[in-house]
């Protein structure tokens, strides 16, 4: 059966990166798609952005939207202290079946939940099934014409507190211009923009920050 391009990616890591060593996973990753295949990864430009806003935060309770291969699952759960945990939402199949994988040989899956499903269905179960208070960070990198409504979801679920974060990626390309919009005039954030660029190519993107103010 001919392989995807995910399964190629996921057969790199298992060859050339060192079991239990998130990093080294990231950078082999990284080192294929630059090299071999693109992949819509976070990447490691972006990826710095992120490790500094999660450092920063310090978060408890992460949720991530649009898990793809588990890059940014990784990214995120290396820098969390004992007990913290990421929820990160993939409603594609396969994607999730090679993130299971992936997030397993960087050895932090007791550290990462993956909820198979949409981010519809699945945000307003995150209180009741998942036993979730309230998040401290949400990495929003799914759909891009999503980010919004599902932002607008999380507030009416009410799982957004006085501090929570949300960054999203790829406010630029492909560009979320209705969520910037809405986070940016709707008065119940506090927003930064980071420029860097897309993935593994020399066009520029950037990711935004947004606050909660409660
Ligand atoms: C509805 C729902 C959806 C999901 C879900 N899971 N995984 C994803 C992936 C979404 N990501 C992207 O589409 C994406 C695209 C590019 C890109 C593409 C082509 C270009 F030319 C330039 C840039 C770059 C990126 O960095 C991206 O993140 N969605 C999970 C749950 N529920
Ligand atoms: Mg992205």
């Amino acid at each position: 059966m001919s392989q995807t391009k995910e399964q190629r990616i996921l057969d790199f890591v298992l060859q050339n990166a060192t079991c239990g060593d998130p990093q080294s996973v990231l950078d082999n990753i990284d080192k294929y798609c630059r090299l071999k295949e693109w992949a819509m990864n976070v990447g490691d430009q972006k990826g710095l952005i992120l490790d500094n806003i999660v450092k920063e935060t310090d978060p408890s309770v992460v949720l991530e939207l649009g898990t793809y291969c588990g890059y940014s699952s990784v990214r995120i759960s290396r820098l969390l202290k004992p007990g913290a945990r990421v929820f990160t939402v993939e409603m594609n199949s396969d994607y999730a079946a090679i993130a299971k994988k992936i997030i397993e040989f960087a050895g932090l899956k007791d550290k990462v939940q993956i909820l198979e499903g949409s981010t519809s269905d699945i945000i307003p179960q995150l209180k009741k099934k998942f036993e979730v208070n309230t998040l401290d960070l949400v990495f929003v990198d799914h759909w891009k014409d999503k980010y919004k409504q599902d932002t607008q979801l999380l507030e009416k679920c009410s799982l957004l507190k006085r501090g929570s974060v949300v960054v999203a990626d790829n406010v630029i390309v492909p560009g979320a211009p209705d969520f910037l919009e809405y986070v940016r005039t709707c008065g119940r954030y506090d927003c930064t923009n980071f420029p860097s660029f897309l993935e593994y190519m020399n066009e520029k993107d950037a990711l935004e920050r947004a606050i909660f103010r409660g």
